[in-house]
């Protein structure tokens, strides 16, 4: 069973302008709204390549609500547990050139009696043939600790963590051996106390070590550069396949779908690592945060380059 975990979901408001003008007015050519959040991401793309989630998390308000309904809609189960306040709107401005400009809300305060709900529901959920999703930022009034416990006391109950985080949420974590990540260029760098200038041999290095310390299987991506991926001895890298690209957001959550999906249909390293390529290439070619379809992701499957490292 693989149960996705978004504390911090999202109304994604997709809006496309000519060139953005900072400071002035910007009139929007055309706007998309998606259920949103990583976790949420995941299982939606969890959901179009066939296979099946709990998504879990908090929700509030009318976005929460709206949340709910998309899911529900899609036919996909969820178990939130419901919070005062209002689940944020997320809004992704893209340029014609490309350029992705995103703004994205705090989220509402989660008291500690609504956090011990969630960490109560995720207990009984865990067992060893469980796979958490641990995704995205937290929410206000939750500390950046929580991942780190969440990962320790699913642990003591056999079952498995997928992790995509970043900054102190995503250091917390690794602390307490998730077993398998999603980083992307950025957040493995600022982990290494590097910016984006950061090179590939380097980031070749701070993976293994990180590997060797704390991770399993770590997919590492770089977006248009394609990803890396070091599952046990099996060290790769592929290029991104060439694509036509719509919106790159939500694009590292179809790779988290895929590997949770991979390790649910118990794939060999390579199978998983084109798996990765081929939902997150997909991923990109869809408006907003939409999914990429499974025939799409089948096409694609034959496509993807695998490099030895
Ligand atoms: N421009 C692109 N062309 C083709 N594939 C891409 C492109 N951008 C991203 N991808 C694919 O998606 C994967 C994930 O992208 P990226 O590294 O941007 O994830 P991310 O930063 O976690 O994204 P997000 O947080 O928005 O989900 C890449 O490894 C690559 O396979
Ligand atoms: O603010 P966070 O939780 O880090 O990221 C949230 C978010 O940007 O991630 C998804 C794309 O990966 C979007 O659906 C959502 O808006």
């Amino acid at each position: 069973m693989i149960i996705t975990v978004t504390m911090n979901p999202a109304v994604d408001k997709t809006v496309s302008v000519g060139t953005l003008a900072r400071g002035g007015l910007n009139r929007v050519r055309h706007v998309e709204y998606d259920a949103g959040g990583k976790g949420i991401n995941v299982s939606r793309t969890i959901r179009e390549l066939g296979s099946s989630s709990i998504a879990t998390g908090f929700l509030g308000g009318n976005n929460g609500r709206a949340i709910a309904a998309a899911l529900l809609e899609k036919e996909m189960e969820t178990d939130f547990v419901w919070v005062d306040g209002e689940t944020r709107t997320n809004t992704k401005i893209c340029e014609e050139n490309g350029a992705l400009t995103e703004l994205n809300e705090p989220g509402p305060f989660v008291s500690g009696e609504k956090q011990r709900e969630l960490l109560q529901k995720l207990e009984r959920y865990a067992k060893e043939d469980t796979l958490f999703v641990l995704s995205g930022s937290v929410p206000a009034g939750v500390k950046p600790d929580i991942y780190g416990n969440i990962i320790r006391m699913v642990h003591q109950k056999g079952a498995s963590v997928l992790l995509d985080a970043d900054g102190e949420l995503f250091k917390n974590a690794l602390a307490a051996g998730p077993d398998m990540m999603k980083p992307n260029r950025m957040e493995l760098a600022q982990y290494a106390g590097r910016d984006d200038r950061i090179s590939d041999e380097e980031l070749l290095k701070i993976a293994g070590a990180v590997q060797k310390q704390n991770a399993g299987k770590i997919a590492l991506s770089m977006g248009a550069d394609g990803a890396m991926f070091f599952l046990g001895d099996y060290r790769v890298k592929c290029p991104a396949l060439p694509v036509k690209v719509q919106s790159t957001v939500g694009a590292g959550d179809a790779m988290a779908a895929a590997l949770a999906c991979a390790w649910s249909a118990k794939c060999d390293v390579e199978e998983t690592v084109r798996l990765c390529m081929a939902a997150s290439a997909g991923a990109v070619t869809t408006t907003g945060t939409k999914p990429p379809s499974r025939e799409l992701v089948e096409n694609l499957l034959k496509q993807v380059v695998i490099e030895k490292l």
